[in-house]
């Protein structure tokens, strides 16, 4: 049985003069979500867009379902949910109002409209919202409804572009389950400039920058194959600064007060289990060790190097 829903082919995009994606092929499985990261300007957007066939490529080919979407976009169009990054809310309808219009665009049959519109509430959690105006809701249910019409027809694939944009952590925490629990049942692509926000949801991850694709595995090798640099290691009975510089592997040491210290290293998986085993054997007595998230651009960074090696 084929296991990819959507295949992405040579696919180059110019809006202007430059290139704004540049050669991007991938395949996307039939279940499970894909995270596309990059920073702003990468490419995501213009990936997704095309890919929901509201902008025609320069080059390259796309199939849904092994659908072509240039020749029969009506067909591929109807497998895919979309929510772009700003959601296409009407404010002045009411949740339901606006779920029922989505539906009729999306050529649900009349006697199935209200149960598809009842169903996708309860799913997305704003069944309590029902008959209140978009204009009135908190950013996080707006969002949901941007989901719901995303998912009101049961598509195939599901493509949201920065859903948690703009969110507080609260609300970024209970869409994530949403999309979490839709990405259990069909194929789903998510785009962020934010790593940890592609690290917690996604099991796929295609990194994307100016407008090349620059990282494509699972999120499992992604964490193995960059690696932190620094960690905060607190002690009741630290080593001198010439001590810790002297430690193998490390390129720099932060004193941060009389107890915490940053160290810079060189990547290096064991490096805990070294600084563990320095600790006993010297006395420093190791209270914590806390790796500090590596930022999108460290990341990047890192990941030219490797290619450039
Ligand atoms: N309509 C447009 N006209 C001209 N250039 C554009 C247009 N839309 C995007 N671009 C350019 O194409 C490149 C890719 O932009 P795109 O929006 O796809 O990136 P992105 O990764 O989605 O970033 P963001 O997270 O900021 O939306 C950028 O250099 C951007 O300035």
């Amino acid at each position: 049985m084929k296991q990819s829903i959507v295949k992405i082919e040579s696919l180059s995009h110019k809006y202007t003069r430059d290139w704004a994606i540049r050669d991007i092929g991938f395949e996307v499985d039939k279940i499970g979500i894909l995270g596309l990261l990059g920073s702003n300007g990468a490419g995501k957007s213009t990936i997704m867009n095309i890919l929901c066939g509201v902008l025609n490529q320069t080059e390259g080919n796309v199939f849904i379902d092994d659908i072509d979407l240039r020749s029969k976009p009506e067909d591929a169009k109807r497998l895919l949910g979309f929510l772009p990054q700003n959601a296409p809310l009407h404010l002045e309808l009411t949740v339901e109002e606006y779920l029922t219009y989505c539906a009729n665009i999306r050529d649900i049959e009349k006697n199935k409209i209200k149960s598809a519109v009842d169903g996708v509430m309860e799913k997305c959690g704003v069944s309590h919202f029902s008959k209140r105006l978009l204009q009135n809701l908190s950013g996080g249910y707006r969002q949901r409804v941007g989901i719901a019409q995303a998912i009101i027809h049961q598509p195939k694939l599901v493509v949201l572009d920065e859903p948690t944009n703009g969110l507080d952590p609260n609300q970024i925490i209970e869409v994530r389950k949403l999309i979490k629990e839709i990405g259990e049942e069909r194929a789903v692509i998510f785009s962020s400039h934010i790593l940890s926000e592609v690290q917690a949801i996604c099991k796929q991850v295609k990194m994307i920058e100016s407008g090349r694709m620059v990282f494509s595995d699972s999120m499992d090798a992604f964490n193995n194959y960059v690696l932190p640099d620094t960690m905060i290691v607190s002690m009741d009975n630290p080593p001198s600064v010439e001590e810790l510089n002297a430690f193998p592997g490390v390129t720099k040491v932060e004193l941060l007060n009389d107890r915490s210290i940053r160290l810079h290293f060189t990547p290096n998986k064991n490096i805990s289990k070294e600084v563990i085993a320095a600790s006993v054997q010297r006395g420093w007595e190791l209270n914590e060790i806390m790796f500090e998230r590596t930022s999108l651009d460290e990341v990047f960074a890192q990941l030219s190097n490797k290619t450039k090696r």
